[in-house]
């Protein structure tokens, strides 16, 4: 059952640039009403307004949302609210906003472990958090989440960041477990190194050994990138360590199950009674 992206409200976060802006011009050309979420606002309209361009009917609207994922979450679930009065209820969930600071342990800021944390993974806990209810309501939902490489292999120089990352694993896998019944499904992304406005900055401040590490491979176009996350998000398939895990992950999404038909047949009685 893949999801219908015609007509379908997606909403990108770091959808301003990037993996993010290229993601919601893949949803847009396939028939998708957009809400950005990102901070600065002048990056947010340029954005938009190249998004616009690849329009395919003229119903279509890119709505844009200025708020920081990662600060505040009644701000976070009131922009949400906010776009879906304007675009009704969120059918897709792209958790793109996120930053990278490479450096040695012991070089690295205290303070930069904490803002990686924040905006890599809180700010991808809120805007989920935000939508999670109604998806489950409604039993139609798709979150993604954009891990990295660097989220399934710590390397030299990314201290910080790696951690950040493997969080992000770590919660989709755990709440893909609590929405499947719900027919809701968590994805998760971890790209190679993306040619972006992020990737520059982040070269800025690598060490020779993450540089070298880093160029043992070569980097890719963040819409050929963007394309493969849509595609992974539409039609949900199993990677190779969820195949490993698939006797354990289902009996466990069993008992889930389980317990949810309980809970419902003892409201049931609980009414009648
Ligand atoms: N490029 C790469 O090599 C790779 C990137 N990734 C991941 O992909 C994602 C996108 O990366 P990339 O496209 O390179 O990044 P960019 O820096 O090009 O874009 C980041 C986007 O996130 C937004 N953003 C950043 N911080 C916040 C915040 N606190 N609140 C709201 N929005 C925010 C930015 O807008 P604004 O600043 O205006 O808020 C911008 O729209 C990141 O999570 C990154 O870790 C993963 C693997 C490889
Ligand atoms: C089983 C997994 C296979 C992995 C292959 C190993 C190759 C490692 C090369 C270095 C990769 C660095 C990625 C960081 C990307 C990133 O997130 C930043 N560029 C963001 O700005």
């Amino acid at each position: 059952k893949p999801l219908a992206l015609p007509g379908a409200h997606v909403v990108v976060t770091g959808g301003s640039s990037g993996i993010g802006k290229c993601i919601a011009i893949e949803c847009y050309k396939q028939g998708a009403f957009i809400t950005l979420v990102a901070r600065n606002e002048d990056k947010l309209l340029q954005a938009k307004k190249e998004i616009e361009k690849h329009s395919i009917n003229d119903k279509q609207v890119v709505l844009c949302i200025s708020v920081d994922v990662s600060q505040d979450y009644s701000q976070v679930e009131n922009v949400i609210k906010q776009a879906q009065e304007k675009l009704g209820p969120v059918d897709m969930l792209v958790n793109c906003a996120g930053m990278s600071l490479a450096g040695k342990f012991e070089d690295l800021e205290v303070s930069t472990f904490e803002r990686l944390m924040s905006v890599n993974y809180l700010g991808s806990v809120y805007p989920s958090r935000a939508v999670i209810t109604t998806m489950k309501e409604r039993r139609v939902g798709r979150i993604v989440f954009v891990s990295s490489q660097a989220g399934q292999l710590g390397l030299f120089g990314f201290t910080a960041y790696s951690s950040s990352k493997f969080a992000i694993r770590g919660l989709a896998e755990a709440l893909q477990m609590e929405v499947k019944p719900y027919n809701v499904y968590v994805t998760v992304a971890y790209p190679p190194d993306t040619d972006t406005p992020g990737f520059a900055e982040e070269n800025k401040t690598k060490p020779l050994e993450t540089r070298l590490i880093s160029e043992t491979t070569s980097v890719c176009k963040p819409e050929q990138v963007a394309k493969q996350i849509v595609k992974d998000a539409i039609v949900v398939t199993m990677g190779l360590f969820r195949t490993i895990a698939l006797f354990y992950l289902g009996s466990f999404d069993s008992i889930v199950r389980r317990c949810m038909m309980q809970r419902a047949k003892s409201e049931i009685a609980d009414k009648t009674a």
